[in-house]
């Protein structure tokens, strides 16, 4: 049972926002960060207060960078006292692991990583709710209690989150596919767009905003991130090339045939993807919305769509060049489209079949 104190080490976007669910949770929150204008700034959120040296905590979230994660666990082991925890939520697991190596408190070490975040950095940028039904991996150690991998799976359902166990090796392969190429080949697609004429980017639509918003994150914190995991992101995007090549092929031979499959080969990777909550994946559907560009349409858009009794899965907003409305596109399960739809149109508002 978690009952706090939990220490989070590193205020940044994810530790301030794990302070921010515990909080929330009615725990105590010590804060440490080696920026002093990160600790004041997620103080001034009410996330916690200033860790002093007289402190217990019974859980330590380390939430620093990934080349800072190994001494800071060592220190937090170190510094903690004889029946702490300490878990942290670096993006690779195996490197931290290793840091710990044959510390003699390695048993109360539990890795985890929230496959929740954003493209920000930094404590304004985070919520209490971040994790909300996301799924967030704990990956115990060979010499891990079963009592301290209790303390961690705690923390995960105090933030809403979903317990996906994995070891460190298995979590970093999975990652590789998940988040770390995934983050290159935006990255890659969005270059292109950095030096394109303002009339090519003015037809920028929801496409590729889609396909690029994880670009936006910091490069400091992703090379670290693919630093550590070089082996096995070197290994599928050796796999990732070879399709590639494909493709410049079929473009340059007009294959139609062979395009179709490697675009079949796509839509079903798309359709492999779990629902919320970790559950069996659902076609989505989007219902696009004219809203008017003024202040309270869009609290009025959702009262309706809640009143229409279909749940909202995910958000869009774009606006449409050239005229004072935005279009909104509300994803929901499939089968329910059409009803919202319907619901929407009932009290007078547009959409786009
Ligand atoms: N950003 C994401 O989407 C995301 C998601 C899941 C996990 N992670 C992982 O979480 C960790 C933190 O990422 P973030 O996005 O919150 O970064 P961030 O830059 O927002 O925050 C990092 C914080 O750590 C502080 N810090 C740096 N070195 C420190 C040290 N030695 N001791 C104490 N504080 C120190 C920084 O001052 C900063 O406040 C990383 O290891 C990252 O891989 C990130
Ligand atoms: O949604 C985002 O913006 C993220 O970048 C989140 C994301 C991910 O790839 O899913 C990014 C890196 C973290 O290690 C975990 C989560």
């Amino acid at each position: 049972m978690l009952t706090g104190p939990v220490e989070i080490v590193g205020t940044g976007l994810i530790g301030t926002s794990i302070a921010l669910a515990c909080r929330r949770a009615g725990l105590e929150v010590l804060l440490t960060d080696t920026a002093p204008d990160h600790l004041r700034t997620a103080t001034g959120l009410g996330a916690g207060r200033a860790r002093t040296p007289a402190d217990v905590p019974q859980l330590v979230v380390v939430a620093v960078p990934p080349d800072a994660l190994g001494p800071a666990i060592v220190a937090a082991l170190d510094a903690a006292g004889p029946d702490t925890v300490v878990t942290d939520v670096g993006s690779v697991k195996a490197p931290p692991l290793d840091a710990v190596g044959a510390h003699p408190s390695r048993s109360r070490y539990v890795g985890s990583h929230p496959m929740a975040g954003t493209e920000y950095s930094g404590p304004l940028t985070a919520s209490a709710s971040l994790f909300d039904g996301r799924p967030w991996a704990v990956t115990p150690g060979p010499d891990a209690t079963p009592a301290a991998t209790r303390t961690v799976e705690a923390l995960v359902r105090l933030c809403g989150a979903v317990t996906v166990r994995l070891s460190p090796v298995e979590h970093d392969r999975a990652v590789a596919r998940t988040s770390h190429v995934p983050h290159l080949m935006a990255s890659l697609v969005a270059g292109t767009l950095a030096a394109a004429p303002p009339e090519h980017l003015a037809l920028s639509g929801t496409g590729v905003r889609d396909v690029t918003r994880v670009a936006g994150g910091d490069p400091r914190l992703y090379s670290q991130i693919i630093a550590g995991n070089a082996a096995e992101v070197a290994a599928l995007l050796t796999e990732v090339r070879a399709r590639l090549d494909l493709v410049l092929e079929a473009v340059a031979d007009d294959d139609r045939v062979g395009l179709e499959s490697l675009l079949g080969y796509g839509q079903a990777g798309t359709r492999a993807i779990p629902g919320k909550h970790g559950t069996a994946p659902q076609a989505m559907e989007a219902v696009r919305v004219a809203v008017p560009d003024h202040p309270g349409e869009l609290a009025r858009l959702f009262a309706d769509a809640g009143d229409s009794g279909v749940n909202i899965e995910d958000v869009r907003i774009d606006h449409d060049p050239g005229r004072p409305v935005g279009l909104v596109e509300l994803d929901v399960v499939a089968e329910r489209a059409e009803d919202l739809r319907v619901a929407l149109e009932s009290k007078g508002w547009t959409t786009h079949r």
